[in-house]
């Protein structure tokens, strides 16, 4: 078997496409701009070009983009200060902190002192509560784009097996509540799970979110399996650094019935759904109907 490439970066394109619309009605029907505001501290190099990329596709979309570029040795209480002016920006419906942040500051904290209404990233102990509880919450990017990209290809999840590999907070724990939704029967698996192919090779959709580098081979591929890999990993091979994923891509695909590659698969969706999320705090704010088909 050869798996059908699910195309992520198309995908995103089109989920784009939809924001841009939608913020167009948004501007002429109500005069209102959504507008996002991503924080940035220190020089990470991969942190530097997903922030220029979010501000550049937040321009493209028709929205406001602010962008804060904070030095490495930036205090807790100067990143709180600026996430409090931010929460109380009405121009401003989405706030994201770029992680990882530097070690001296406490992520979760500052997570937390955002807006849970503008919390973009879904991160927020209150978003990630309504999440898990099945109600109405802000969800993290990721996660969304894995699902809106396995609800297209697959039509209805219910009923199916699904195993998520990584109980991370951002994409793991979120993965699996999202595909709970759904009605799959879900299991976390991780680095401790006794038999870790064997448990995956129960999955009709195979989410790999384990942050090693092509760990998944076709062995731990259920034939026609949906294989969605959400690790980029950057790695040297041939004397050259090659990007990949948490999924052996060649093995995979020969047993997989469809899988999303590294580059061009999830990636491009969680800044594609960053937008979308941009959007539905707007209309959520101003009390209109949620955007057309970019919410769970
Ligand atoms: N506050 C957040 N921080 C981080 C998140 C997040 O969702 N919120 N996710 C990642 C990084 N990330 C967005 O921030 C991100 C990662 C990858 C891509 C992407 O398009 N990748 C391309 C490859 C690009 C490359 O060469 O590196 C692809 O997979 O095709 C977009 C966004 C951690 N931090």
């Amino acid at each position: 078997m050869t798996a059908t490439v699910i195309d992520g970066k198309a995908f995103a394109a089109r989920v784009r496409g939809q924001v841009a619309e939608q913020v167009a009605r948004l501007k002429a029907e109500h005069g209102l701009v959504p507008g996002l505001a991503v924080v940035l501290v220190g020089e990470d190099p991969a942190s530097q070009v997903y922030v220029g990329a979010k501000g550049k596709q937040t321009v493209e979309v028709g929205m406001i983009s602010v962008e804060h570029k904070l030095p490495v040795d930036t205090s807790e209480a100067d990143l709180l200060a600026l996430i409090a002016a931010l929460n109380a920006d009405a121009k401003i419906h989405g706030i994201l902190v770029q992680l990882p942040l530097p070690s001296h500051l406490n992520s979760d904290l500052v997570i937390n002192s955002i807006d849970p209404a503008k919390d973009v990233d879904g991160f927020h102990i209150s978003n990630v509560g309504l999440l898990g509880t099945g109600q109405k919450a802000m969800v993290p990017c990721t996660p969304l784009g894995c699902l809106m990209m396995l609800r297209a290809h697959l039509g209805k999840l219910s009923g199916l097996n699904a195993v998520v590999v990584g109980r991370s907070n951002i994409v793991g724990k979120p993965m699996a509540q999202l595909l709970l939704g759904e009605s799959c029967t879900v299991t976390i698996a991780h680095s401790r799970t006794r038999d870790l192919a064997a448990v995956c090779r129960g999955a009709d959709i195979l989410v790999a979110a384990v942050g090693r580098p092509e760990m998944i081979t076709g062995d731990y591929v259920k034939p026609g399996a949906t294989v969605i890999d959400v690790g980029i990993n950057r790695i040297q091979r041939d004397g050259k650094t090659r990007l990949v994923g948490d999924v052996d891509y060649a093995s995979a695909a020969a047993v997989a019935g469809a899988i999303t590659p590294v580059p061009g698969g999830v990636g491009p969706m969680t800044i594609a759904c960053l937008l979308a999320n941009t959007l539905t705090a707007c209309c959520r704010e101003n009390g209109l109907p949620e955007p057309v088909g970019l919410t769970v």
